[in-house]
C-alpha cells in the first residue's frame, strides 16, 4: 500500500470511529430526552382531560418504533388542548377573582369595627393581582379565612351581648332563642322592633351589622310622626345605655343623639331654620341618590372651562342633566362628559403649546430686532469713521489750499469751496445719524413693546396656573381645603414647627353614624349636612388654625401654638356647636354628633406618626360612644 493509501486509511478509520461516538451520544441524548419527556408529561396530568389524554398518547409514541410520523400527527392536537386549557384554566382564574371579590363585599357591607373594615379593604385591593397567580391562592384564602374569622368574632360578640339582635336585624326570627320568644312581654319589643329596625338606625353600629338602608316613608308610616316620643324611646333603651349621649340644653324635651335612636324616634321639633333643613329624598335605590349625581355631575360641568366649539355639547349634556338622570341615561351622560373633560384637557394642553409656540416666535423675532440694532450700531460705527475720514481729508485739503494759494481771491475761492464741502459732509452726516436715531428709538419702542406683550402673557398663564393649582387643593363640596391641600399645608406647619418650636396639635374629626344620615335622608340631605357642618367648624377657629376636608365625612384639624388642654377645649367647643346645629327633617329636629381624636406632635416625630396617633384616638372616640374627645 502506498503512503498516501495507508494516510486515506488512517483518515477513514478516525471518521468512522467519531462517528460511531457520535451515534453513541446522540442515542444517550435521545434516551434522556425520551425520559424527561414521559416525566414532564406524567407531571403535567391532573390539569386537563384532553390534554391528559395528548399526554397519555405522547407517552406511547415514545416508547414505540414510529417516533417522527406519530409526534407529528399529535403536536398540533397537543397545541390546541394545551390552548383550549389555558383558555379554561383563565376563565377559571376570572371565576375565583369574582367569586373571592364577591365575598369580601358582602362582608364590607356589614357595619365592622375600623380596623376589621380596614384590613378587608386592603385585602380588596389585590385581590386582582393576587388571586390571578395559582400558587398565590392557598394564601389568599387564608387571609380571607382570617378576615372572615374576625368579622365573626365581632358578630359572634354582638350576639352574645345581645342576643336575638342579629335574628331581628335579618327578619331570621325563627332562630331566636326560646327564652326570647317566650318572655313576657316580648311581643311588644318585638312588634316595636319591627316597627323600628328597618330604618336601620336603632342600635350602635359596632354592635350590629348593617341593615339595608330603608326607605324614609314606609317607617313613617308604619309609626306615624304623631306616635308619642315615649314609645319610640322605649323600644330603644337598651341601645342608648350603651352610647351615653350628653344632654343638649337647646331643645326642651330630650334630644337623643342620632346614633342612638331609630330615624322616626330622632326626629324632635326643632328650629325650623332653612338653612338647617335637610332636602327630602324619599325614593329608595339609585332614584335616592340621582339627583345627587346629577347636582355633583353639573358642578364638574359648571367646572369645565370649555372650548368653543364644545360648548353646544356642553349645553346639550347640562339640559339632559337638568332634566333629571335616571340609570339608563346615566351611563351615556359619563360617557358624553369624558369626552368633554378629555376635549378640555387636549385643549388646555393644545393652549399651552400655542402659547410656548408663539413664545418661540417671539423670541425669535426678538433676536432679530436685537441683530438689526446691533447690525444698525455697527452701521453707524461705521459711518462715524467715514465721517471721520472725510473731515480730515477736507481738512487736510483746507491746509493744502491755504498753502497753494497765490494770492487772497484764490485763496478766498478756494477756503469757500472747501468749506462748502465740509458744510456739506456735517450736515449729510447730521441727517444720516437722525435717521439712525430714529430707526434705532423705533426698533428699541417695538422692542420694549413686545417684552411688555410677552410679561403680560406670561403673567397671565402663571395667574391661571395658580388657579388651577388653587382649585385642584379645595374640596368643591364644602369649600375646605382638600386632602392634597392638607398635605400642602401639614408639610408647611411641620417645617415651621420643628424651626421654631412650641406646640403643633393635629385633630381627626369624623361625624357619628354618617351612613345613617345618607341612608334616612338620603344622599343630597348628607351633602347638605357636610356643607354645613365644615362652615361650623371653619367659622369657630382661629386665621392660624387650618381644618380640611380629609376625604368622606372626616375632617383634619391643625393647630398651631397652642398647648393640648387649649386644644381640647377648642375641640370641646366645636363638637358642642355641631350637636347643637338645628338640623331638621321635614320639621323635626335631627341631632348629629362628631367624634374626635386629638394629639401633639412630640420631639422628632413624622407627621404620619402623628397622624395614626390622632387617627387611633378617634378609633377610641367611636368605640367608646360617639360624641367625645380621646387624646393620644
Ligand atoms: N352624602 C355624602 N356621603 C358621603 C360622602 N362621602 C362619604 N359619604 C358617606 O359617608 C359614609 C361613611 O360611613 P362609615 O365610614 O361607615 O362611617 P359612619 O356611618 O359615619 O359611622 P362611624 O364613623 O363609625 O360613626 C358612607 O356611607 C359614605 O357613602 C359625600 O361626599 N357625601
Amino acid at each position: 500500500m502506498t503512503d498516501d493509501a495507508q494516510r486515506w486509511k488512517a483518515k477513514y478509520l478516525d471518521s468512522l470511529e467519531q462517528q460511531e461516538k457520535l451515534e453513541r451520544r446522540w442515542d444517550a441524548r435521545l434516551d434522556l430526552l425520551r425520559r424527561g419527556l414521559v416525566r414532564s408529561s406524567l407531571a403535567a396530568e391532573g390539569s386537563d382531560k384532553a390534554v391528559d389524554q395528548c399526554m397519555q398518547e405522547l407517552r406511547e409514541i415514545i416508547r414505540g418504533e414510529q417516533m417522527d410520523a406519530g409526534l407529528s400527527a399529535l403536536i398540533p392536537r397537543l397545541e390546541k388542548a394545551v390552548l383550549d386549557s389555558e383558555q379554561r384554566r383563565q376563565q377559571r382564574v376570572e371565576q375565583n377573582v369574582a367569586g373571592i371579590t364577591d365575598l369580601t363585599q358582602q362582608l364590607l357591607t356589614l357595619d365592622l369595627p375600623r380596623e376589621v373594615r380596614r384590613a378587608l379593604k386592603q385585602f380588596a385591593k389585590r385581590i386582582d393581582e393576587r388571586a390571578s397567580q395559582p400558587r398565590e391562592m392557598p394564601a389568599v384564602l387564608a387571609e380571607l379565612s382570617s378576615l372572615q374569622q374576625k368579622v365573626l368574632a365581632v358578630l359572634g360578640s354582638d350576639q352574645v351581648a345581645r342576643p336575638g339582635l342579629l335574628q331581628r336585624l335579618f327578619g331570621g326570627r325563627d332562630e331566636a332563642p326560646e327564652s326570647e320568644k317566650t318572655a313576657p312581654g316580648s311581643e311588644v319589643a318585638e312588634a316595636h322592633d319591627e316597627v323600628a329596625l328597618p330604618q336601620s338606625l336603632a342600635a350602635d353600629e359596632d354592635d350590629q351589622p348593617a341593615a339595608p338602608a330603608a326607605p324614609a316613608a314606609p317607617a313613617a308610616s308604619a309609626q306615624p310622626a304623631s306616635q308619642p316620643v315615649a314609645a319610640a324611646t322605649a323600644v330603644v333603651t337598651p341601645v342608648v345605655g350603651s352610647e351615653p349621649v350628653a344632654p343638649v340644653p337647646a331643645v326642651t324635651r330630650p334630644t337623643p343623639a342620632l346614633d342612638s335612636l331609630p330615624l322616626d324616634a330622632r326626629v324632635f321639633s326643632g328650629d325650623d331654620d332653612p338653612a338647617y333643613a335637610l332636602p327630602e329624598a324619599a325614593e329608595p335605590g339609585y332614584s335616592a341618590v340621582a339627583p345627587h349625581v346629577a347636582q355633583s355631575l353639573l358642578g364638574l360641568l359648571d367646572e369645565l372651562e370649555l372650548p368653543l366649539r364644545h360648548q353646544p355639547q356642553g349645553e346639550e349634556l347640562r339640559a339632559r342633566m337638568q332634566g333629571g338622570l335616571n340609570w339608563y341615561e346615566l351611563v351615556p351622560v359619563l360617557d358624553d362628559l369624558a369626552v368633554l373633560v378629555l376635549a378640555v384637557t387636549d385643549s388646555g394642553q393644545r393652549e399651552f403649546a400655542g402659547y410656548l409656540k408663539q413664545l418661540n416666535e417671539r423670541l425669535a423675532a426678538f433676536l432679530g430686532t436685537l441683530s438689526e440694532a446691533h447690525e444698525g450700531y455697527s452701521e453707524s460705527l461705521e459711518s462715524a469713521r467715514s465721517f471721520n475720514q472725510e473731515l480730515r481729508e477736507q481738512v487736510s485739503g483746507l491746509q493744502a489750499s491755504v498753502q497753494e494759494a497765490a494770492d487772497l481771491e484764490s485763496l478766498k475761492q478756494a477756503l469757500e469751496a472747501r468749506l462748502d464741502g465740509l458744510l456739506n459732509t456735517v450736515s449729510e452726516h447730521q441727517r444720516q445719524r437722525d435717521g439712525h436715531e430714529d430707526e434705532v428709538a423705533e426698533r428699541l419702542q417695538a422692542l420694549a413693546q413686545k417684552v411688555a406683550e410677552m410679561e403680560q402673557e406670561a403673567q397671565s398663564f402663571r395667574d391661571h396656573l395658580e388657579e388651577q393649582r388653587q382649585k385642584a387643593l379645595i374640596d368643591p363640596l364644602t369649600g375646605l381645603a382638600n386632602r392634597a391641600g392638607w398635605s400642602e399645608r401639614l408639610e408647611l406647619e411641620v417645617a415651621r414647627w420643628q424651626r421654631y418650636g412650641g406646640e403643633l396639635l393635629l385633630a381627626v374629626l369624623d361625624i357619628d353614624h354618617f351612613k345613617r344620615i345618607n341612608d334616612g335622608y338620603g344622599h343630597l340631605a348628607g351633602d347638605k349636612v357636610l356643607k354645613i357642618i365644615a362652615g361650623e367648624l371653619n367659622k369657630r377657629l382661629r386665621k392660624t388654625d387650618f381644618i380640611a376636608r380629609f376625604g368622606g365625612e372626616e375632617f383634619v384639624l391643625l393647630i398651631p401654638a397652642t398647648p393640648l388642654e387649649g386644644g381640647a377645649q377648642l375641640l370641646q367647643t366645636l363638637l358642642s356647636a355641631i350637636e347643637h346645629c338645628p338640623f331638621h327633617f321635614r320639621g323635626e329636629r335631627v341631632t348629629i354628633t362628631l367624634s374626635a381624636g386629638l394629639t401633639a406632635f412630640a420631639a422628632g416625630e413624622s407627621s404620619e406618626v402623628v397622624f395614626e396617633r390622632a387617627d387611633q384616638a378617634l378609633y377610641r372616640a367611636k368605640r367608646s360612644g360617639r360624641n367625645r374627645i380621646e387624646q393620644g
